[in-house]
């Protein structure tokens, strides 16, 4: 039976961490790190994960504020917040909830803003550092994986580890970074996607798998070998009869993998509130690394 990789656990440790780091900060009587979070339209999720991460602020004692635009928005509109938060003295790090409508050019909002503040890691400048391996935000969602299996002491080291999914927020920086010349890193990658015939062929080799596409139950026990570590990105939420009206299924079908494998983690409860402990500490670093701190 496999051991959890507890997310939920770890996240909160990370949070108590960043607590004390900003408790110092306040007694030397200088202002609390801030983030904004820029939230466009009505989804249902995107208003949870934000509303979630206002809450993650208040927790460790930062400021934050919610922007929130209709989803009518024009892209000028949005690119004239931006700017003014790139020039906002109190403002550490921001984010722009993704996805946005279609009216919006994605690219051009992540250029716009300033790579000093872009604490998703999402800018190509930070994610050409990331890539190059030098000092800069990793995004949230690989960089909480990276933490979840340092902590657990989980090595990667020589590892043949199967990404499945090449999005700009998770697969494709996963892949970079567990091929990283550092801990937790120096793995074999092998980046899958719907293109991939099949990805069993791969995965049934994987000393970890990730998943990252978005389909709930996708990675059965038969495609994974024994001892494998899964770490299951993908969150769907899937109608039912309960009070919320849904409940949150992952990527891997948990009940056979958790029999077959080493290590794995919970959705909910592993790597979603990893991805927010991580955007914390980007704020921090923003803070402390801000032009307009002494
Ligand atoms: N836990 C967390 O913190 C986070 C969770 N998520 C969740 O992770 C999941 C993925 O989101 P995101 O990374 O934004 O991905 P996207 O939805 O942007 O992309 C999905 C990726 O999966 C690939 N894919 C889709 N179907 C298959 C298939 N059958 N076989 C192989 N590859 C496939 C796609 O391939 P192609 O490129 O060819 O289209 C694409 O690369 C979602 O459930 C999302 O909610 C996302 C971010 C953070
Ligand atoms: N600019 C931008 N940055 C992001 O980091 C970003 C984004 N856009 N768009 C959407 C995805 C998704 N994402 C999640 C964050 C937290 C949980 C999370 O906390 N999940 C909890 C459950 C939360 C719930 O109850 O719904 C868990 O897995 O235990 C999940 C998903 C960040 N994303």
């Amino acid at each position: 039976m496999a051991k959890i990789l507890d997310g939920l656990k770890v996240s909160k440790e990370i949070k108590s961490e960043i607590k004390a780091e900003v408790e110092k900060i306040i007694k030397s009587k200088k202002r609390a790190p801030h983030l904004v979070a820029i939230l466009v339209g009505n989804n249902g999720a995107s208003k949870t994960y934000v509303n979630s991460k206002v809450k993650d602020c208040q927790e460790v004692g930062f400021t934050s504020s919610l922007l929130k635009f209709p989803a009518t928005v024009s892209e000028a509109e949005l690119l004239e917040k931006i700017n003014e938060l790139n020039h906002s003295k109190a403002v550490d790090g921001f984010i722009v909830q993704l996805p946005l409508p279609k009216q919006i050019d994605q690219e051009k909002i992540i250029m716009a803003i300033d790579p000093r503040k872009d604490v998703d890691g999402f800018h190509p400048e930070n994610f050409g550092k990331m890539a190059l391996e030098m000092d800069t935000f990793l995004p949230a969602t690989p960089f909480g994986i990276l933490t979840l299996l340092e902590r657990y002491n989980i090595e990667t080291k020589g590892k043949h580890c199967v990404i499945i999914g090449r999005s700009r927020i998770v697969g494709k920086p996963m892949s970079i970074l567990m091929g990283r010349k550092d801990f937790p890193g120096n793995s074999t990658v092998t980046l899958t996607h719907s293109y991939t015939p099949h990805i069993e062929k791969f995965t049934q080799s994987a000393d970890i798998v990730i998943t990252a596409l978005g389909d709930p139950h996708f990675l059965k026990s038969e495609m994974i070998k024994k001892g494998a570590i899964i770490v299951d990105v993908g969150i769907t939420r899937v109608d039912d009869d309960s009070k919320k009206g849904y409940h949150l299924t992952g990527d891997v079908d948990f009940e056979s993998c958790a029999e077959k494998a080493a290590w794995i983690t919970p959705v909910p409860g592993g790597v979603g509130p990893m991805t927010r402990a991580m955007l914390l500490k980007n704020t921090l670093l923003a803070y402390k690394t801000s032009v307009y701190n002494d």
